[in-house]
C-alpha cells in the first residue's frame, strides 16, 4: 500500500528533522560576547543590500536547557550587526556551530541559517562560565565570562547592539533543474521572557579552521557581555527581499 505523500510537510518521508514552527525553547542559557573587528572583514562576509551596521561581532554560545523537539543540546552563532533594506537593524549570522542534527537542517531549510555540526559546550569551571566550539578536532572559539559577578538590565545586550532578537539570513532554494530562489529571511526571537541576565569581564579566543573560519574576524577589543537565562519562540521566518 502506498502513502499519499501530500499528507506529508516535512522532508524526507520517513525521517523528518525540521519541526513544525512555532517551537518554545524554555531556559536557554546564552553567553554573549560582543567584540570590535576589522569593517572590511566583516563587510566582505555580508550579502547585498545589507549593510553592516557597525564593525562589531557577536559571539553567542548558547546551551538548550529544554528545546520542543530538538532537546537538550549546544550550539553557537557569531553574528554581524547589519541595516535590513528598511533601515531596521537586525544580525547576519555568517557562521553557526552546532551539536543537533535536527537544529542544523531546520536552521539551514526554514530561515538558511549557514549551520554546521560540531560539539558545543556552556558549563561553569568554578568562577568562570566557559563556552567552547569544536569541529574537526580544532576548538575554534572559547569564550568565558566571570561568573555572575553583576546582575544587569534585560536589555543590556539590546542597547549596547540593537537589533539583537532578530536574525537575518540568505535563503538560497533549489527548484527545478538548475533553477534557484535567493531570498533574505529574517527570524525574530518572540515573546522573550529574561530570568536571569549578568554582565562581567569576558573574553573571547578563536583558532582558525577552513571549515568555519571565524577567525576571518579578528578579535580587537572586547566591548561587552552577558550571560542570560530566558525562554524563547522560534517563528517562521518571513521573506523580506527576493533577488
Ligand atoms: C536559538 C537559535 O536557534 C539560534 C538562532 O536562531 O540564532
Amino acid at each position: 500500500m502506498t502513502f499519499d505523500p501530500r499528507t506529508i510537510s516535512g522532508t524526507p518521508y520517513g525521517a523528518p528533522l525540521v519541526p513544525p514552527l512555532p517551537i518554545r525553547l524554555r531556559r536557554t542559557e546564552i553567553l554573549t560576547v560582543v567584540y570590535e573587528t576589522d569593517a572590511a572583514a566583516a563587510d566582505a562576509l555580508l550579502p547585498q543590500p545589507l549593510e553592516l551596521a557597525a564593525p562589531l561581532v557577536l559571539v553567542n554560545v548558547y546551551w538548550m536547557h529544554d528545546a520542543e523537539f530538538f532537546g537538550v543540546y549546544g550550539e553557537s552563532a557569531v553574528q554581524l550587526p547589519v541595516r535590513l533594506p528598511d533601515g531596521a537593524p537586525a544580525m547576519y549570522s555568517p557562521f553557526l556551530v552546532l551539536d543537533s542534527d535536527a537544529a542544523v537542517a531546520a536552521g539551514r531549510e526554514l530561515y538558511g541559517q549557514p549551520k554546521k555540526a560540531g560539539r558545543v559546550t556552556l558549563r561553569p569551571d568554578g568562577d568562570l562560565l566557559v563556552g567552547r566550539v569544536e569541529r574537526n578536532g580544532i576548538d575554534l572559539l572559547t569564550a568565558t565570562i566571570c561568573w555572575k559577578q553583576q546582575a544587569c538590565a534585560p536589555d543590556l545586550l539590546e542597547a549596547l547592539v540593537p537589533g539583537s532578537g532578530t536574525n537575518v539570513n540568505l535563503r538560497v532554494l533549489p527548484l527545478d533543474g538548475a533553477d534557484v530562489r535567493r531570498e533574505l529571511v529574517v527570524r525574530d526571537f518572540e515573546d522573550v521572557i529574561v530570568h536571569e541576565c549578568w554582565t562581567g569581564p569576558a573574553t573571547v579566543e578563536l583558532r582558525p579552521n577552513a571549515q568555519v573560519p571565524i577567525h576571518q574576524l579578528p578579535v580587537r577589543t572586547v566591548r561587552g557581555a552577558t550571560h542570560r537565562l530566558i525562554d524563547l519562540t522560534l517563528p517562521p521566518g518571513r521573506v523580506i527581499h527576493r533577488y
